[in-house]
Formats: structure tokens, sequence, C-alpha cells
């Protein structure tokens, strides 16, 4: 019994009317069953007449279905969209359904019978339609293709368009976005809209009569032969009433079967999980291999075309392969009036509150909104301006959404293929550029999986290997990692920041999360209201926001310095410190690797005001806290329930012996806490009191920072070091 009858959400009155209306249908069959001839069925099938029927409805049926469907798709896909005069086109397309046959038979023979409209030219040419088989099929094919078309223009109207989106991005053309993502992803409507056609088409009756005849063996199909069997012959016509409900109950079976083998492929999707594929464990297996460095089995190199090394990153950054980006996004409707300019190989993060305007840059510079005042040059081609417009597919791009958008049809291997066969690259060529980009994200053991086999976070790293299988010189990211988990984003936020390193392309990162800009970006540009409110380096802005919006957004505690791991602690190898002398902090990176290889990069230390706890002054806190620091309160503030204590952290008098000495120290080091008002009376806290405060390192992420592999602030002495 379905879930919501079992909880009986169904009111009872509904049992009583839904029994009334399957009788209404089951019951007159029953009744035509009890009559029909059984035992002669045989017999009467291997008449000639009988015989000669049945072959032709089929033949006739089959031909008019065929036509239905090629008519009738790219009919569908017309009336789906939106365009003046759809409305009434939709009306004329559905207006066969509502006429009687009667009626349609007549329209037919007015127009193609011997002396009709087109008829009398046809006849002119020797062409006599009217009383032909052919007439049949034209009957058929007047009466059955709105069927299919009604069942097919729905699905086209409510479709996921962001399938075609990023198909367009991978370089698709028209064509091939229709023939491989929108056609299969509305088969279940196509298949469906198929077996209606070919339903109405075996039961035409009266445009049949009316416009073909009936002339045996030429037009007289099987529901006109058991009418003209019902006044002869009562039992022959019983008996080919259920020979051709035995046909339509295998065409409505065929029907019901590619339904519900589809919608529960579409509920399985949905769900993201099902039995055998993989666990939370196996994602986790699967993030920690493909972090590993020395996982060579399940994760190559970042960029599949290079070597993964300090040297080879090191030799990337200095020759970007990204191109310039200069952008005037205006889209007056949205109120979006936005100038970007990107050098080569830079990472922006583009910043901002809900609906301030980030996508829609996204999309005017990725060709998928036309904005009527814009201008996007990326290098020396003009993309965008008042007379060009280049479409989506030819510009070099890739765009990462925040839905991995994977085209549920195809496997694993052949979703990360789809760009590059889309730009003419041979099926074996392409497929072995997929695996090892399956490879470089940790995917390869999912290449034969659908879509709807892959955890979230897995389908994440497919769609961030599609997205650079083309190796595109310019990549926009709408926050990909917003519907992951902690793990999952922490995963793909390390794939990006090694696959950006090695190969430098210039990116455009949408996010809300101030990790994804630590680690990712070197630039940040904060939209509000549609417009520029603030711009520069990434680590200006995040230590010095001037607007409220990125104040609030870096309101995280954080130390940029140099990361460096103690070999004293072989048991915990996640833990790292960041120095930025006098100070440094402990904390965790997202898995080992990452922890080795932060070691002497610039990274920065992150941490919620809410991870700091206060203790008053000259108390040493019980357990075994790693960061206990001296601070003294230079301001109170009411955040809601909570009060939000600012300190000085207070340099300490000797430097940690391990920290290595930074070249730029800073003079002083603010950080936040959020604590209960309780807390603030019971230790007394005013402006100028000594507080100790204490940090779990489970509580600080540490990241390396977009320019991570090349120290800044490091003394001469120890870069030569490294
Ligand atoms: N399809 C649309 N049609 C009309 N207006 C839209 C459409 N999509 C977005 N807008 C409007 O355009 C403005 C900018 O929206 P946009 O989606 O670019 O913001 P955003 O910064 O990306 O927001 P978020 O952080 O919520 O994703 C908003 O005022 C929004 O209401």
């Amino acid at each position: 019994m379905p879930e919501n009858l079992r909880r009986g959400t169904v009111p009872a009155w509904l049992y009583l009317l839904a029994g009334l209306g399957l009788a209404a249908l089951a019951i007159p069959l029953v009744g035509l069953g009890t009559r029909v001839p059984w035992a002669r069925i045989g017999e009467i099938m291997a008449e000639g007449d009988a015989r000669t029927a049945l072959w032709l409805s089929l033949k006739t049926c089959l031909a008019s279905t065929v036509l239905a469907v090629v008519l009738g798709i790219p009919t569908s896909v017309l009336l789906s969209g939106s365009w003046r005069g759809v409305k009434i086109a939709r009306i004329l397309v559905l207006l066969p359904m509502a006429l009687p046959p009667v009626v349609a038979g007549l329209a037919l023979l007015q127009t193609f019978g011997r002396r009709g409209l087109i008829g009398s030219w046809l006849d002119a040419i020797g062409i006599q339609i009217g009383f032909t088989t052919t007439a049949v099929i034209m009957a058929q094919t007047f009466v059955s293709m709105p069927f299919l078309v009604v069942a097919l223009q729905g699905a086209l109207q409510v479709r996921e368009k962001g399938h075609e989106s990023i198909a367009a991005t991978l370089g698709a053309g028209p064509s091939r976005i229709l023939g491989r993502v929108t056609l299969p992803l509305v088969a279940p409507a196509i298949a469906q809209g198929t077996a209606l056609a070919l339903a109405r088409s075996l039961g035409e009756f009266g445009a049949t009569l009316t416009f073909a005849g009936s002339l045996t063996g030429v037009t007289r199909t099987m529901p006109l032969e058991i009418y003209l069997q019902r006044e002869t012959d009562p039992d022959i016509a019983l008996a080919l009433a259920a020979v051709l409900i035995v046909v339509a109950i295998l065409v409505v079976a065929i029907t019901a079967w590619q339904h519900t083998g589809t919608t529960r492929r579409a509920a399985i999707s949905d769900d993201d999980q099902l039995p055998g594929a993989d666990t939370g464990a196996d994602t986790a297996a699967n993030t920690a291999a493909a972090d590993t460095p020395d996982a060579s089995h399940t994760r190559g190199p970042a960029s599949p075309e290079s070597v993964d090394g300090p040297g080879a990153k090191t030799a990337a950054r200095t020759a970007p392969r990204g191109r310039a980006i200069r952008a005037h996004i205006a889209v007056p409707e949205r109120g979006t009036d936005v100038h970007l300019d990107v050098a080569p190989g830079d990472v922006v993060a583009l910043l901002g509150r809900n609906g301030s305007g980030k996508s829609t840059c996204v999309q005017v510079m990725s060709g998928l909104l036309e904005g009527p005042g814009s201008t996007v040059r990326i290098g020396e081609r003009v993309l965008d301006d008042a007379t060009t417009h280049v479409p989506t597919r030819d510009r070099g791009i890739a765009l990462l959404a925040q839905r991995p958008l994977l085209l549920p049809h195809l496997s694993v291997l052949d979703n990360v293929a789809f760009g590059l066969r889309a730009r003419g690259h041979r099926t074996a060529a392409a497929r072995a550029r997929a695996r090892r980009e399956l490879t470089a994200v940790g995917c390869a053991h999912l290449a034969e999986r659908r879509p709807f086999q892959l955890s979230g976070g897995q389908a994440a790293r497919v769609s961030l290997a599609r997205a650079l299988a083309t190796d595109p010189a310019v990549v926009f990211l709408d926050e990909p990692m917003a519907a992951l988990d902690v793990d999952a984003a922490a995963a793909i936020r390390s794939l990006l920041a090694r696959r950006f390193a090695a190969t430098r392309p210039t990116v455009v990162l949408v996010t809300h999360n101030l990790l994804d800009v630590a680690s990712l970006a070197t630039h940040v540009v904060v939209l509000d209201d549609g417009h520029v409110i603030e711009q520069g380096p990434a680590p200006e802005i995040l230590t010095h926001p001037r607007t409220e919006f990125t104040a609030a957004l870096a309101g995280m505690n954080m130390l940029i310095g140099r990361a460096y791991r103690d070999d004293a602690e072989p048991a915990d190898p996640h833990l790292v410190t960041i120095a930025a002398d006098p100070f440094a902090i402990t904390g965790i990176a997202d898995s080992e690797a990452d922890a080795r290889e932060l070691a002497s990069c610039r990274a920065v230390a992150l941490f919620p005001p809410s991870a700091v706890s206060l203790y008053p002054a000259g108390t040493e806190p019980a357990g075994s806290p790693r960061n206990v620091l001296a601070t003294r309160v230079v301001g109170i503030e009411s955040a809601g329930r909570l009060a939000r204590i600012t300190l000085d952290v207070l340099r300490p008098e000797a430097r940690t012996a391990a920290a290595p000495r930074t070249a730029a120290a800073p003079r002083t080091w603010r950080l936040s806490a959020d604590i209960t008002l309780g807390s603030v009376r019971a230790l007394g806290i005013e402006v100028g009191t000594p507080l100790v405060a204490v940090i779990k390192a489970a509580e600080v992420s540490v990241v390396k920072t977009a320019d991570g592999s090349a120290p800044a602030d490091m003394a001469p002495s120890e870069a030569k070091n490294r």
C-alpha cells in the first residue's frame, strides 16, 4: 500500500469514489470478456479479413506513431518556449483532441480529398490521398500526435534547464544539447507520449472512416472491421475486440513499466543515496585517498597533464594560463552595474549579501544572460558588446555551479568526457582524458556508475573533473561547495587549490565562506545592491575590512603567518601551528596530507569568536589546551544574548622555540570572543581587564592562503632553508 494511504492521510470517502471509478472502467471490460468466444479466437483470427485488418492496423499505427514522434517532438520543443503567439499555437495543437473524430475526418477530407483545398492540386499531378492507406495514416497521425505533444510539452516546460546551461559551457552546440541533454532528460515523457499516440492510433475509427472509407486490405483497420462484423457476426466482433484489447493492454503496460522505472530512478537520485552507493565511510575514504599525495593508485596529479610537485607548481605560478577578464556587467532589470578587472591567473572571490548580483555577474560573463549594456572581454576576445554576443559554448570557459548537474542518463565517465566530445575529440581519446581527470579527483573507481549512484561529495568531485577536463582558461565557480558537508567541502576546496596552483586559470569564485576566500582567492570584490563597494588583495581586505559586510564576513578570528609542524607531536599529525612572530596559534589541517603540505607555507588560522573561552588572568585552565593567550579587554558590545569581547593579545615574553621568525612581525593581534552576559559579570569584565583566552586546537581551521607556496613574509634566510 502506498505510504500516504498507510499513514491514514487519505479520507475514508475517497476509497468509495475511487472504487466506483475503478469499477466504471473495469466492469465493461469484464462484461465484454464474459461474451467473447475465447475458444474460437484462433480460428477467427486465421480468417483472411480479420488477419488483414489486424495487420493493416499494426502497419498504419506504426507508421502514424513514427510520424507523430518525428513531427511531435520538434513541435513540443517549440511550444515549450516562450514567444509571441505560443499560447494560441498550443491551443491549435490541442484542438484535434477535443474534436469529434468524424469532424477531424471531414477536415482532412475537405483539405486532402480529391476536391479538397490541397487534394485538388495533388490530384492534378496524379496523387490521390482520400480512401487510401495513406489517408488512414494521416487520420491516425492527426488525432494521435496531440497526445504526444501534450505529454512532452508539459515535461519540457518544467524541466531543469541547468543541465543545458552547463552543457553549453562545456562547448555543446544547440543540436548536441537537444539530442544529448534535453531529450534524454525528458525521455520518460517521450516514451509515455509515444505510447499514448500509439494507443490512440490503434483505437482510431471516426476520422479514418470519414477520410479513408472502409476498403478491405486498404483502409479497413481493426476498429472498422469490428464495427462491420458487429452487424453480421457478433461473435467475430467480440473476438476481434478481445484481440484489440490485448494489444492495447500491451501498449499501456509498456508505458507503465517505462514510467515506473524512470520515476524510481528519479526518486533515488533525489535522495542521493541508494543501497550499494557509497556510505559516508566510503566517501571519507575516497576523500582521504584523494588528499594523500602518495596515494598514487587513487589520485593522480592535481592536473592530469602536469606533474604535481612544488617545482611544477612554482613553475606554473610564474606562467599563468588564464586570460584577463575585463567586464562591465550592466543588467538594469536586476539593478546590477559592476566593473570587473581580473588579471590572468588571479582568483577573484565575489562576495556580497544575497541578491547583491554575484550570480548575475557570472551569468553575464559566461554568456548565459544577456545584459543589454554589458561588455565582456576575455583575453583579446570581445565576447559581449553593443554588436557582439558570443554564445556560451564558444567562450572557452568552465562553470561550476552549486549543484553538480551531472547528466543522469550518462555514466560518470561519459559525463566527464562530455565537454571533450562536444569539442570534437574522438570517444576513445575523450574517455582516456576523462579517466585521468577522474583519477585526479579521486573518483576513478566511480567511472562506470550513473550519477544517481553517487553521494553529494562524489558528485561534486565528478562535476569538478568535468568542468576542468577541457582545460578552461577561465573558470567561474558559483558557490560549488555551498551544498556540501564540511568534509566534502574541505576536500573540494583542497582539490581546487591544487589545480589552480598547478594550471593557473583565471577564476571568479562566488562564495559566502571565509575559508574559500582565505584558501583560494588572491583578490576580493565585494558587491552590495548590484555595485562594487570594496575590492583589493584578499589578505588586505580580510585583515582590514572597510565595509560592514566584509567586517561581518571577516568576523572570524584569524592569524596569517607561516605554518610549521611540531615534529615532537607524531601522535597528532593534523596539528599545524601558524606563527606570525611573536604570536602563534595551533590548529588542525583538513587532512594529514594537507598538514604536511602546509609546513613552511603561508597559511591562515581561522576560528570563530564562540571558540574562545575566557578565564581570569593568572589562572591556569584545567586540561591541556594548546592555545593559551594572555590578553587585555579593549571593547565590550552586546551581540544579542551574548556579549562580544574584543581583546588584544599581549606579546609573549619569549617566542616559542620551534616557531620560526618572520620578517614582518604584526604589532597587535586582536581577537573577538562571544561569551554569555553571566560570564561577563562573573569575570568582572570591563575595558582594560587582563584575561586568559583559551582556544582548543580542534576549533582552529588551518588552510594555505592562495599565495601559500610563496611566503611573502619570510626572512630571506628562512626562505633559503625551506
Ligand atoms: N531570473 C531572474 N529574473 C529577474 N530577477 C532576478 C533573477 N534572478 C535574480 N534576480 C534578481 O537580480 C538580483 C541579483 O540576483 P543574484 O542572483 O545575481 O544575486 P546573488 O548575489 O547571486 O544572490 P545569492 O547570494 O542569493 O545567490 C536580485 O535582486 C534578484 O532578485
